[in-house]
């Protein structure tokens, strides 16, 4: 049976007036490679969009100082995080750097928001999705992730072909395993409320739970499973969906992509792994160049462009002041008293 996947409205009617403040987009970085550039991406990435909210940037000791300044330069506000280990088990990570991944539980803390939305430094967002912060309180909304690739061989979903994004084409054999496993979202996008709670709570659970190849995605899939609210992959699209299961994609409907696929980061794409040489992966590659290459992208020149608009809206009103008023005294009898200031 296919799973039950919230209904997203773009015009959701704000339950009640939010300060801008209480909401943010997250992100992770870590090291001194070249994910940086895939932050600064992401952040023009917002800003052509016109999303309302800040970037928070969590990062590790290791982010050396240039970086960081890169990113304030980029608007994004740096908050320096302490990196979190799993407890000591022989563990082989589907990828090695997953260990590192365990610090994102550290985003639980930023609790001065009261929504935020966490993306993966190679995330792209190609429309707003400012309207998720106005789903429902209380639940963790993720995309559901797509089991079909290399990295998922050491599971039994892998193993007998069964992937939850078509539940039907291989049936879950109960008989032989049991019920199918529960829901499995990417935990690369996710809509969350930190809470100081929940943070405390995150961090003593990992320390009695063996860490396992997706580190601290299958950590969250546990902790969250009965709040967990699948939402359209539009909101997340996993590169490999393209060819995994092409009939579930709209591409021109995409709002984000996840650069997730092997040899598929931007930064340092070579088309030689498989499936990058396909149109639409081309296609990708291009669309996050040309936001990451746009000057008129990078916050000095947006905020320029800003400014320039409000002097230009308000040059236009003093000159048009001596034709109201000229107006105004035409017209006579009109009085008018000047409004108390809002302050
Ligand atoms: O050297 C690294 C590796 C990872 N990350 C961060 O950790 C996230 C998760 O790793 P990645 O996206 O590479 O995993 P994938 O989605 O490809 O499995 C990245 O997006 C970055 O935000 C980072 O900053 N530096
Ligand atoms: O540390 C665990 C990581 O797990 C995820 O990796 C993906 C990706 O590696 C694909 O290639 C797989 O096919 C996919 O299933 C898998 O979930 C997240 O995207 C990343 O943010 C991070 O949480
Ligand atoms: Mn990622």
């Amino acid at each position: 049976m296919a799973p039950e996947i919230v209904k997203v409205s773009e015009t959701m009617v704000k339950p009640r007036i939010v300060t801008s403040g209480e909401r943010a987009y997250v992100t992770f970085l870590a090291g001194n490679g070249d994910y940086v550039k895939g932050v600064v991406g992401l952040a023009k990435g917002l800003r052509k969009v016109k999303s309302a909210y800040p970037l928070v940037v969590a990062v590790l000791p290791d982010v050396p100082a240039e970086h960081r300044r890169i990113l304030e330069a980029q608007g994004c506000i740096v908050r320096e995080i302490e990196p979190v280990y799993p407890p000591e088990n022989q563990t082989r990570f589907a990828m090695a750097y997953y260990v590192i991944n365990y610090s994102k539980l550290r985003i639980w803390e930023f609790v001065e928001y009261k929504k935020t939305i966490y993306l993966d430094g190679d995330i792209q967002v190609y429309d707003n999705i400012d309207h998720l912060f106005d789903l429902p309180d209380g639940y963790f909304y993720a995309v559901m992730d797509c089991f079909c690739e290399k990295t998922w061989s050491h599971t039994p979903q892998y193993k007998i072909g069964y992937c939850q994004q078509c539940p039907d084409k291989v049936k879950w054999p109960t008989e032989e395993l049991g019920q199918p496993p529960s829901l499995y979202f990417n935990a690369g996008m996710f809509v969350f409320e930190p809470s100081l709670h929940i943070y405390d709570d995150l961090l003593k659970t990992l320390q009695i739970t063996p860490s396992t190849p997706f580190a601290e995605q299958d950590f969250l899939n546990i902790y969250f499973k009965d709040i967990y609210r699948p939402i359209p992959l539009v909101y997340n699209l996993v590169l490999a969906m393209l060819w995994r299961h092409p009939e579930n994609v709209e591409l021109d409907k995409v709002k984000v992509v996840h650069y997730c696929a092997a040899g598929s980061k931007p930064w340092k794409y070579t088309g030689k792994e498989e499936n990058m040489q396909r149109e639409d992966i081309k296609l990708l590659m291009k669309k996050w160049w040309d936001i990451y290459n746009d000057e008129s992208l990078d916050y000095k020149n947006a905020v320029a462009v800003n400014n320039q608009v409000t002097a230009d809206a308000a040059e236009a009103v003093n000159q048009l002041q001596p034709l109201i008023a000229a107006a105004m005294s035409q017209a006579g009898a009109v009085k008018y008293v000047t409004a108390p200031s809002a302050a």
